[in-house]
């Protein structure tokens, strides 16, 4: 059984409450290990360590000095790559050939695109001549922020952590991080990874536990934190920016969705097929990218419904190490009983259920883990609960349309903004379409494909502000203007 503990300071260390909680693995319900609570003293703890490690040998590193360190944290996560997946796979219970596939090998792209960044980044100079006949001249000086509060989710844990470490670090700054209750391991882990490559100590802490009234509300409270980076629900979004006020700390939030795939007529309709597949199913739906409202242009509805439902038969659940595993579970009893709740309000509300809508008959020994159908529904009107509200799950709904405004206006009907997904040969609708569905990331052809380079991020409900690339920098430094008169 495995003792999982918070990482302060370069140490693991449990807690002063003693208060423990289990870790249960979603694919049979075994018992993984216990994880230390972080309780306010160790969040204090972090964040002072944090703190001093800004003004520590971290802090006078050069920015060049500091990618070279962090390029070596890139080769040693590649180097750990087998003990990432299997804390992975433990922690989610996903398939290992999605997790090998995306979860880690992100895990190390994600520090790797920001060495290559940060250190090729240059500031604006300006030249203006002065009242008295006398030249001024401006540039400016990008600055670490300070210390950074990472609060992740449990669908992408290694991915979506180092997404937010990696520009922090890269940027100078030190950083808190708290996984989500359900999936601490990963990030544990990396601090073995950061001791070994010579990260100073206080650079990266960890401090485990679960929202309200614990270390996530310890730390996004804290008065010591600069900025606070959040992946997860739109409600605990609200609750963080709240938080985030006392001190005017800025805030990066990536929150929820309820993404759609517009599909016209005359799409490549294998190609819409096996991309839709992916994104309503992969990861058993618990994709914040992911689709659940499907709308298809009428003359190829019916066919449409019959070939992802064939996809849908095919997605085989297993264990996440057996080949033939098309499907995991969902990470948790809690999500389980929330989608399964979904899965019978589609039913009172009369869905047509072309596929699934219950749990899966899983072997003996499998029976105990958090498993549910991948679904399909269609016949319910667009203010349906299933089709209004994020359920995360391997489900959608599948809409008919007849004109591109009236796909546009469903797709839009929605208080969230965070990405579509658009399927047609015509060029210029596809671009009609995309600049007029108000998400912050529009795929066509196409789903889940990241050039890390890009603006990342929601609109509306699903977000505030953009990562990626140089746009991180706006999060992760204060920029300053210097003038100088000669
Ligand atoms: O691909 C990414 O960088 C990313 O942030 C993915 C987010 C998925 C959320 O569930």
């Amino acid at each position: 059984m495995k003792d999982i503990k918070n990482f302060i300071n370069g140490q693991y260390v449990t807690n002063v409450s003693g208060k423990t909680y289990e870790k249960r693995n979603p694919v049979d319900n075994s018992l993984i290990g216990l994880v230390h609570e972080a309780g306010q003293p160790e969040v204090d703890a972090a964040v002072a360590a944090a703190r001093a490690a800004l003004h520590g040998p971290w802090g006078k590193l050069s920015v060049v000095e500091r990618c070279a360190m962090l390029d070596g944290l890139v080769a040693e996560i590649n180097h750990r790559f087998d003990d990432f997946l299997q804390a992975e796979v433990a922690d989610t219970g996903k398939p290992a050939h999605l997790a090998s596939h995306i979860d880690i090998p992100r895990g190390a792209a994600n520090f790797k695109i920001f060495t290559d960044t940060i250190k090729n980044v240059s500031t604006e100079s300006f030249e203006m001549r002065t009242p008295d006949g006398k030249t001024a001249r401006s540039y400016g000086v990008r600055t670490p922020r300070g210390v950074i509060a990472i609060i992740c989710p449990w669908n992408l844990p290694l991915l979506l952590m180092t997404w937010k470490c990696g520009p922090a670090m890269a940027c100078g700054n030190t950083v808190v991080v708290k996984p989500s209750e359900a999936t601490p391991s990963t990030a544990t882990l990396l601090g073995e990874v950061m001791n070994k490559v010579g990260v100073p100590p206080g650079v990266y802490n960890v401090v485990n536990g679960f929202g309200v009234n614990s270390a996530g509300s310890f730390l996004t409270a804290h008065p010591g934190v600069n900025g606070i980076t959040f992946t997860g629900e739109t409600k605990t979004g609200t609750a963080i920016m709240k938080a985030a006020a006392d001190g005017i700390r800025p805030v990066s939030l990536e929150l929820g969705g309820k993404n759609a795939a517009v599909v016209f007529a005359d799409c490549d309709f294998d190609n819409a097929i096996a991309t839709v597949t992916r994104s309503v199913f992969e990861n058993c739906g618990q994709v914040c990218l992911g689709t659940e409202r499907v709308y298809v242009e009428r003359p190829i509805f019916d066919k449409f419904v019959a070939a992802l439902k064939v996809k849908a038969e095919g997605m085989k659940p297993g264990r996440p190490f057996d080949h033939d595993t098309k499907i995991g579970p969902l990470v948790s009893k809690i999500h389980q009983k929330k989608v399964l709740s979904y899965y019978a309000r589609a039913k009172e509300e009369g869905a047509t259920i072309v596929f699934g809508g219950g749990v899966p008959d899983m072997p003996d020994d499998l029976k105990d883990g958090c498993w549910v159908e991948p679904t399909i529904w269609t016949g319910l009107p667009e203010t349906a609960s299933v089709v209004r509200e994020e359920i995360f799950g391997p489900c959608c709904h599948i809409q008919p349309f007849d004109t591109e405004e009236e796909a546009v206006r469903m797709a839009n009907d929605t208080k969230y903004g965070l990405a579509t997904s658009i399927y047609t040969q015509d060029i210029s609708r596809a671009s009609r379409v995309a600049t007029q569905i108000e998400v912050g990331l529009c795929w066509i052809n196409s789903w889940f494909l990241r050039d890390l380079r890009t603006p990342f991020g929601g609109s509306k409900q699903s977000g505030i502000g953009r990562e990626g690339g140089l746009h991180s920098l706006e999060f992760y430094t204060e920029l300053r203007n210097v003038m100088v008169k000669y």
